[in-house]
Protein backbone atom coordinates (compact mmCIF):
# COMPACT_ATOMS: atom_id res chain seq x y z
CA UNK A 1 0.00 0.00 0.00
CA UNK A 2 1.89 3.96 -1.06
CA UNK A 3 1.80 6.00 1.45
CA UNK A 4 -0.71 8.14 0.05
CA UNK A 5 -3.67 5.26 0.98
CA UNK A 6 -2.16 4.64 4.23
CA UNK A 7 -2.22 8.20 5.67
CA UNK A 8 -6.40 8.76 5.16
CA UNK A 9 -7.12 4.48 6.72
CA UNK A 10 -4.84 5.29 9.84
CA UNK A 11 -6.86 8.40 10.60
CA UNK A 12 -9.86 6.85 10.19
CA UNK A 13 -8.69 4.43 12.72
CA UNK A 14 -7.41 6.94 14.57
CA UNK A 15 -10.64 8.83 14.77
CA UNK A 16 -12.73 5.27 15.75
CA UNK A 17 -10.19 4.90 18.31
CA UNK A 18 -11.03 8.71 19.63
CA UNK A 19 -14.95 8.21 19.53
CA UNK A 20 -14.66 4.89 21.37
CA UNK A 21 -11.73 5.94 24.22
CA UNK A 22 -12.20 9.71 24.23
CA UNK A 23 -9.54 12.43 23.82
CA UNK A 24 -9.30 13.03 27.56
CA UNK A 25 -6.12 11.43 28.61
CA UNK A 26 -7.11 10.12 32.08
CA UNK A 27 -10.62 8.51 30.92
CA UNK A 28 -8.80 7.39 27.87
CA UNK A 29 -6.43 5.77 30.08
CA UNK A 30 -8.70 4.26 32.42
CA UNK A 31 -10.61 3.37 28.99
CA UNK A 32 -7.66 1.27 27.71
CA UNK A 33 -7.22 -0.57 31.21
CA UNK A 34 -10.85 -1.50 31.19
CA UNK A 35 -11.12 -2.65 28.07
CA UNK A 36 -7.89 -5.08 28.64
CA UNK A 37 -10.14 -6.77 31.20
CA UNK A 38 -12.77 -6.56 28.97
CA UNK A 39 -10.90 -8.54 26.42
CA UNK A 40 -9.69 -11.30 29.39
CA UNK A 41 -12.47 -11.58 30.33
CA UNK A 42 -13.64 -12.50 26.53
CA UNK A 43 -11.39 -15.22 27.05
CA UNK A 44 -11.97 -16.54 30.02
CA UNK A 45 -15.76 -16.86 28.59
CA UNK A 46 -14.51 -19.14 25.72
CA UNK A 47 -12.68 -20.95 27.90
CA UNK A 48 -15.24 -21.58 30.65
CA UNK A 49 -17.40 -22.41 27.82
CA UNK A 50 -15.04 -25.16 25.70
CA UNK A 51 -14.86 -26.41 29.28
CA UNK A 52 -18.73 -26.90 29.58
CA UNK A 53 -18.70 -28.16 25.81
CA UNK A 54 -16.42 -30.86 27.01
CA UNK A 55 -18.23 -31.88 28.91
CA UNK A 56 -16.30 -30.98 32.16
CA UNK A 57 -18.47 -28.26 33.58
CA UNK A 58 -22.35 -27.46 33.87
CA UNK A 59 -23.33 -26.10 30.93
CA UNK A 60 -26.54 -23.86 32.29
CA UNK A 61 -23.89 -23.00 35.29
CA UNK A 62 -21.00 -21.75 33.18
CA UNK A 63 -23.79 -19.67 30.85
CA UNK A 64 -24.93 -17.49 33.83
CA UNK A 65 -21.58 -17.01 35.25
CA UNK A 66 -20.37 -15.78 32.09
CA UNK A 67 -23.43 -13.45 31.61
CA UNK A 68 -23.00 -11.70 34.89
CA UNK A 69 -19.21 -12.06 34.94
CA UNK A 70 -19.47 -10.11 31.24
CA UNK A 71 -22.20 -7.67 32.15
CA UNK A 72 -20.27 -6.29 35.29
CA UNK A 73 -16.83 -5.87 33.32
CA UNK A 74 -18.79 -4.19 29.87
CA UNK A 75 -21.21 -2.49 32.09
CA UNK A 76 -18.36 -0.63 33.69
CA UNK A 77 -16.30 -0.05 30.76
CA UNK A 78 -19.97 2.25 29.56
CA UNK A 79 -20.04 3.94 32.76
CA UNK A 80 -16.42 4.76 32.29
CA UNK A 81 -16.83 5.88 28.45
CA UNK A 82 -20.30 8.12 29.79
CA UNK A 83 -17.83 10.54 31.37
CA UNK A 84 -19.58 9.53 34.53
CA UNK A 85 -16.60 8.43 36.80
CA UNK A 86 -13.85 11.26 35.01
CA UNK A 87 -13.88 13.26 38.16
CA UNK A 88 -13.49 10.19 40.95
CA UNK A 89 -9.90 10.12 42.59
CA UNK A 90 -9.16 6.81 40.17
CA UNK A 91 -11.91 7.17 36.94
CA UNK A 92 -11.38 3.26 36.81
CA UNK A 93 -12.56 2.53 40.26
CA UNK A 94 -9.88 -0.15 40.31
CA UNK A 95 -10.26 -1.22 42.89
CA UNK A 96 -13.62 -2.34 42.86
CA UNK A 97 -13.02 -3.85 39.38
CA UNK A 98 -10.47 -6.32 40.66
CA UNK A 99 -13.00 -7.14 43.70
CA UNK A 100 -15.59 -8.65 41.43
CA UNK A 101 -12.74 -10.00 38.84
CA UNK A 102 -12.22 -12.11 42.29
CA UNK A 103 -15.12 -12.95 42.78
CA UNK A 104 -15.71 -14.26 39.25
CA UNK A 105 -12.72 -16.24 38.97
CA UNK A 106 -13.35 -17.78 42.60
CA UNK A 107 -16.92 -18.74 41.41
CA UNK A 108 -14.98 -20.25 38.24
CA UNK A 109 -13.06 -22.59 40.30
CA UNK A 110 -16.38 -23.74 41.44
CA UNK A 111 -18.09 -24.44 38.72
CA UNK A 112 -15.00 -25.62 36.38
CA UNK A 113 -15.12 -28.95 37.59
CA UNK A 114 -11.77 -31.14 36.72
CA UNK A 115 -10.68 -28.06 34.70
CA UNK A 116 -10.22 -25.58 37.55
CA UNK A 117 -6.84 -25.58 36.99
CA UNK A 118 -7.22 -23.20 34.49
CA UNK A 119 -8.24 -20.35 37.39
CA UNK A 120 -4.75 -19.45 39.14
CA UNK A 121 -3.07 -18.26 35.81
CA UNK A 122 -5.86 -16.25 35.26
CA UNK A 123 -6.16 -14.19 38.79
CA UNK A 124 -2.75 -14.13 38.33
CA UNK A 125 -3.08 -11.39 35.42
CA UNK A 126 -6.55 -10.00 37.41
CA UNK A 127 -3.92 -9.07 40.08
CA UNK A 128 -1.56 -7.40 37.66
CA UNK A 129 -4.24 -5.02 36.76
CA UNK A 130 -3.31 -3.96 40.81
CA UNK A 131 -0.38 -2.06 39.40
CA UNK A 132 -2.90 0.80 37.65
CA UNK A 133 -3.34 3.27 40.36
CA UNK A 134 -3.92 0.90 43.49
CA UNK A 135 -2.58 1.95 46.98
CA UNK A 136 -0.43 -0.31 49.20
CA UNK A 137 -3.77 -0.35 51.43
CA UNK A 138 -5.83 -1.72 48.43
CA UNK A 139 -3.05 -3.99 47.04
CA UNK A 140 -3.44 -5.97 50.60
CA UNK A 141 -6.91 -5.42 51.09
CA UNK A 142 -7.52 -7.46 47.56
CA UNK A 143 -4.96 -10.07 48.55
CA UNK A 144 -7.07 -10.05 52.09
CA UNK A 145 -10.30 -10.73 49.90
CA UNK A 146 -8.41 -12.95 47.25
CA UNK A 147 -7.84 -15.35 50.53
CA UNK A 148 -11.06 -15.00 51.97
CA UNK A 149 -13.06 -15.85 48.42
CA UNK A 150 -10.83 -18.97 47.50
CA UNK A 151 -11.15 -20.55 50.72
CA UNK A 152 -14.84 -20.47 50.73
CA UNK A 153 -14.70 -21.67 46.80
CA UNK A 154 -12.95 -24.60 48.33
CA UNK A 155 -14.68 -25.27 50.75
CA UNK A 156 -17.51 -24.93 48.79
CA UNK A 157 -15.97 -27.44 46.10
CA UNK A 158 -15.15 -30.00 49.12
CA UNK A 159 -18.45 -30.08 50.66
CA UNK A 160 -21.08 -28.74 48.91
CA UNK A 161 -19.69 -29.67 45.17
CA UNK A 162 -21.10 -32.28 43.40
CA UNK A 163 -19.30 -35.86 44.10
CA UNK A 164 -15.58 -35.84 42.44
CA UNK A 165 -14.27 -39.26 42.15
CA UNK A 166 -11.99 -38.93 38.97
CA UNK A 167 -10.17 -35.81 40.75
CA UNK A 168 -7.82 -36.68 44.12
CA UNK A 169 -7.40 -34.87 46.91
CA UNK A 170 -4.18 -34.24 46.92
CA UNK A 171 -4.83 -32.54 43.49
CA UNK A 172 -7.73 -30.25 44.96
CA UNK A 173 -5.13 -28.61 47.56
CA UNK A 174 -2.07 -28.30 45.18
CA UNK A 175 -5.08 -26.30 43.06
CA UNK A 176 -5.57 -24.28 46.00
CA UNK A 177 -1.81 -23.77 47.14
CA UNK A 178 -1.13 -22.68 43.94
CA UNK A 179 -4.10 -20.10 44.10
CA UNK A 180 -2.58 -18.62 47.23
CA UNK A 181 0.96 -18.56 45.88
CA UNK A 182 -0.28 -16.58 42.52
CA UNK A 183 -2.35 -14.39 45.15
CA UNK A 184 0.60 -14.15 47.56
CA UNK A 185 3.34 -13.42 44.55
CA UNK A 186 1.35 -11.10 42.87
CA UNK A 187 0.74 -9.10 45.75
CA UNK A 188 4.31 -8.57 46.09
CA UNK A 189 5.33 -7.93 42.72
CA UNK A 190 2.16 -5.09 42.78
CA UNK A 191 3.38 -3.64 45.80
CA UNK A 192 6.95 -3.77 44.99
CA UNK A 193 5.81 -1.75 41.45
CA UNK A 194 3.84 0.71 43.37
CA UNK A 195 7.43 1.02 45.13
CA UNK A 196 8.91 1.60 42.22
CA UNK A 197 6.40 4.15 40.93
CA UNK A 198 6.49 5.83 43.67
CA UNK A 199 10.48 6.73 43.38
CA UNK A 200 9.78 7.57 39.96
CA UNK A 201 7.50 10.47 40.86
CA UNK A 202 9.60 11.72 43.74
CA UNK A 203 12.48 11.86 41.51
CA UNK A 204 10.02 13.86 39.34
CA UNK A 205 8.98 16.00 41.59
CA UNK A 206 12.54 16.89 42.70
CA UNK A 207 13.65 17.37 38.84
CA UNK A 208 10.90 19.90 38.14
CA UNK A 209 11.74 21.63 41.52
CA UNK A 210 15.59 21.74 40.36
CA UNK A 211 14.96 22.91 36.97
CA UNK A 212 12.82 25.68 38.66
CA UNK A 213 15.33 26.80 41.08
CA UNK A 214 17.74 26.42 37.61
CA UNK A 215 15.29 28.90 35.88
CA UNK A 216 15.37 31.13 38.98
CA UNK A 217 18.66 31.58 39.14
CA UNK A 218 19.59 32.14 35.33
CA UNK A 219 16.54 34.86 36.17
CA UNK A 220 16.75 36.29 39.53
CA UNK A 221 19.16 38.49 41.39
CA UNK A 222 20.21 36.44 44.74
CA UNK A 223 20.33 39.19 46.77
CA UNK A 224 17.56 41.44 45.99
CA UNK A 225 15.00 39.00 44.27
CA UNK A 226 14.69 41.39 41.09
CA UNK A 227 15.33 40.41 37.74
CA UNK A 228 18.56 40.43 36.58
CA UNK A 229 20.24 41.89 33.69
CA UNK A 230 19.50 38.44 31.32
CA UNK A 231 16.06 38.29 32.17
CA UNK A 232 15.73 42.30 31.34
CA UNK A 233 17.76 42.31 28.52
CA UNK A 234 15.19 40.15 27.27
CA UNK A 235 12.49 42.26 28.51
CA UNK A 236 13.90 44.92 26.59
CA UNK A 237 13.84 43.11 23.45
CA UNK A 238 10.37 42.10 23.86
CA UNK A 239 9.28 45.56 25.16
CA UNK A 240 10.66 47.25 22.47
CA UNK A 241 9.15 45.29 19.61
CA UNK A 242 5.76 45.51 21.26
CA UNK A 243 6.37 49.68 21.44
CA UNK A 244 7.65 49.53 17.83
CA UNK A 245 4.09 47.99 16.64
CA UNK A 246 1.46 49.42 19.15
CA UNK A 247 3.25 52.90 19.02
CA UNK A 248 2.83 53.17 22.75
CA UNK A 249 5.32 54.81 24.19
CA UNK A 250 7.62 53.03 26.08
CA UNK A 251 10.02 54.71 28.94
CA UNK A 252 13.25 52.97 30.39
CA UNK A 253 15.51 54.75 33.58
CA UNK A 254 18.66 53.77 35.54
CA UNK A 255 19.04 54.45 38.64
CA UNK A 256 22.37 54.48 40.92
CA UNK A 257 22.64 54.57 44.77
CA UNK A 258 24.91 57.71 45.63
CA UNK A 259 28.19 57.24 47.07
CA UNK A 260 27.68 53.53 48.15
CA UNK A 261 30.81 52.98 48.18
CA UNK A 262 30.97 54.97 51.08
CA UNK A 263 28.07 53.07 53.24
CA UNK A 264 30.62 49.67 52.46
CA UNK A 265 33.83 51.20 53.26
CA UNK A 266 31.98 52.96 56.65
CA UNK A 267 29.75 50.10 57.80
CA UNK A 268 31.13 46.93 55.96
CA UNK A 269 29.55 44.63 52.73
CA UNK A 270 26.92 43.22 54.71
CA UNK A 271 25.46 46.50 55.28
CA UNK A 272 25.94 47.49 51.80
CA UNK A 273 23.59 44.36 50.82
CA UNK A 274 21.25 45.48 53.35
CA UNK A 275 20.95 49.20 51.79
CA UNK A 276 20.97 47.34 48.35
CA UNK A 277 17.74 45.16 49.62
CA UNK A 278 15.97 47.73 50.97
CA UNK A 279 16.41 50.09 47.94
CA UNK A 280 14.87 47.49 46.09
CA UNK A 281 11.91 47.14 47.85
CA UNK A 282 11.25 50.77 48.13
CA UNK A 283 11.29 51.53 44.55
CA UNK A 284 8.86 48.33 43.90
CA UNK A 285 6.50 49.71 46.51
CA UNK A 286 6.76 53.22 44.49
CA UNK A 287 5.67 51.68 40.57
CA UNK A 288 3.23 50.07 39.39
CA UNK A 289 3.08 45.91 38.82
CA UNK A 290 3.41 46.56 34.84
CA UNK A 291 6.68 48.59 35.25
CA UNK A 292 9.65 46.28 35.74
CA UNK A 293 12.78 46.56 37.89
CA UNK A 294 15.84 44.97 37.33
CA UNK A 295 19.32 44.64 39.04
CA UNK A 296 21.80 45.58 36.30
CA UNK A 297 24.73 44.51 38.45
CA UNK A 298 26.34 46.22 41.57
CA UNK A 299 24.67 49.21 42.62
CA UNK A 300 22.92 50.26 39.12
CA UNK A 301 19.27 49.38 38.83
CA UNK A 302 16.87 49.53 35.44
CA UNK A 303 13.34 50.69 35.43
CA UNK A 304 11.30 49.62 32.30
CA UNK A 305 7.96 51.65 31.63
CA UNK A 306 5.83 49.95 29.12
CA UNK A 307 2.87 52.15 28.01
CA UNK A 308 3.82 55.35 30.04
CA UNK A 309 3.66 58.73 28.89
CA UNK A 310 7.05 61.05 29.48
CA UNK A 311 4.99 63.45 31.97
CA UNK A 312 3.61 60.32 33.94
CA UNK A 313 7.13 58.92 34.09
CA UNK A 314 8.71 62.22 34.67
CA UNK A 315 5.90 61.88 38.13
CA UNK A 316 6.87 58.72 38.85
CA UNK A 317 10.60 59.41 38.91
CA UNK A 318 10.76 62.54 41.01
CA UNK A 319 8.49 60.06 43.31
CA UNK A 320 10.93 57.20 43.27
CA UNK A 321 13.89 60.02 43.83
CA UNK A 322 12.07 61.27 46.64
CA UNK A 323 11.03 58.49 48.57
CA UNK A 324 14.38 56.74 48.19
CA UNK A 325 15.65 60.43 49.98
CA UNK A 326 13.01 60.82 52.69
CA UNK A 327 13.19 56.82 53.66
CA UNK A 328 16.44 56.46 56.31
CA UNK A 329 17.47 53.00 56.03
CA UNK A 330 18.45 51.57 59.69
CA UNK A 331 21.22 49.29 59.19
CA UNK A 332 20.97 48.36 63.38
CA UNK A 333 19.94 49.92 66.39
CA UNK A 334 20.73 53.38 66.50
CA UNK A 335 22.77 53.28 62.75
CA UNK A 336 20.37 55.15 60.51
CA UNK A 337 21.83 56.21 57.18
CA UNK A 338 20.36 58.52 54.75
CA UNK A 339 20.59 57.55 51.23
CA UNK A 340 20.14 59.61 47.66
CA UNK A 341 19.63 58.07 43.80
CA UNK A 342 20.53 60.10 40.29
CA UNK A 343 18.53 58.73 37.59
CA UNK A 344 19.13 58.61 33.93
CA UNK A 345 15.80 58.73 31.72
CA UNK A 346 14.52 58.70 27.89
CA UNK A 347 11.84 57.59 26.15
CA UNK A 348 12.15 55.04 22.87
CA UNK A 349 12.58 56.97 19.97
CA UNK A 350 11.12 56.01 16.56
CA UNK A 351 13.00 52.97 14.85
CA UNK A 352 15.54 53.15 17.91
CA UNK A 353 16.70 49.75 19.65
CA UNK A 354 16.17 49.09 23.12
CA UNK A 355 20.05 48.87 23.70
CA UNK A 356 20.74 52.16 22.11
CA UNK A 357 17.93 53.94 24.43
CA UNK A 358 19.72 52.26 27.36
CA UNK A 359 22.97 53.85 26.55
CA UNK A 360 20.99 57.30 26.36
CA UNK A 361 19.78 56.87 29.96
CA UNK A 362 23.27 55.81 30.86
CA UNK A 363 24.64 59.31 29.22
CA UNK A 364 21.48 61.04 31.38
CA UNK A 365 22.69 59.67 34.21
CA UNK A 366 26.23 61.02 33.94
CA UNK A 367 24.85 63.99 33.73
CA UNK A 368 22.74 63.23 36.74
CA UNK A 369 26.14 62.82 39.07
CA UNK A 370 27.98 65.35 37.52
CA UNK A 371 25.31 67.82 38.44
CA UNK A 372 25.31 66.95 42.30
CA UNK A 373 23.40 63.80 42.32
CA UNK A 374 19.84 63.28 44.12
CA UNK A 375 18.29 64.13 40.54
CA UNK A 376 16.30 63.08 37.92
CA UNK A 377 18.08 63.70 33.87
CA UNK A 378 16.01 63.31 30.96
CA UNK A 379 18.06 62.39 27.92
CA UNK A 380 17.80 64.27 24.80
N1 LIG B 1 27.55 45.65 49.45
C1 LIG B 1 27.63 45.54 48.14
N2 LIG B 1 28.33 46.43 47.45
C2 LIG B 1 28.38 46.33 46.11
C3 LIG B 1 27.75 45.32 45.42
N3 LIG B 1 27.99 45.47 44.10
C4 LIG B 1 28.78 46.57 43.97
N4 LIG B 1 29.02 47.09 45.19
C5 LIG B 1 29.82 48.27 45.55
O1 LIG B 1 29.24 49.42 45.03
C6 LIG B 1 30.22 50.43 45.04
C7 LIG B 1 30.08 51.29 43.82
O2 LIG B 1 30.96 52.35 43.97
P1 LIG B 1 31.18 53.48 42.90
O3 LIG B 1 31.02 52.89 41.51
O4 LIG B 1 32.44 54.18 43.19
O5 LIG B 1 29.93 54.41 43.05
P2 LIG B 1 29.45 55.32 44.28
O6 LIG B 1 30.31 55.18 45.47
O7 LIG B 1 28.00 54.97 44.48
O8 LIG B 1 29.59 56.72 43.68
P3 LIG B 1 28.63 57.45 42.68
O9 LIG B 1 27.91 56.41 41.88
O10 LIG B 1 29.52 58.25 41.82
O11 LIG B 1 27.71 58.29 43.48
C8 LIG B 1 31.58 49.71 45.14
O12 LIG B 1 32.11 49.95 46.42
C9 LIG B 1 31.23 48.25 44.98
O13 LIG B 1 32.06 47.40 45.75
C10 LIG B 1 27.00 44.37 46.19
O14 LIG B 1 26.40 43.44 45.68
N5 LIG B 1 26.97 44.52 47.52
Amino acid sequence: MSPETSAPSRSLLQRMLDLLLTNEPRQRMSLVTTGLACLLMVFCILAMKLVAAAGLADEELVHWWALASGACVFASFALIRSGFTRHWHDPAFTHIQITYAITSNAAAYVIAGHARGIVPPILAVIMMFGVFGLGPAQIKALLAYGLVAFCIAGAVVQWWGPPDTTTPGALAAVYLLIVVMVLVTSTALTLRAHAVRERLQAKKRELSRAVEQIRDLATRDELTGLPNRRYMLEVMRIEGLRAGRSGQPLLMAQLDLDFFKAVNDTYGHGAGDQVLQCFARTVLACVRNTDILARWGGEEFVLLMADTSAEDGQRLLERVRATVADTPVQLAPGVIINLTISIGAAQLNRDETPLRLLQRTDEALYSAKRQGRNSVVWAE
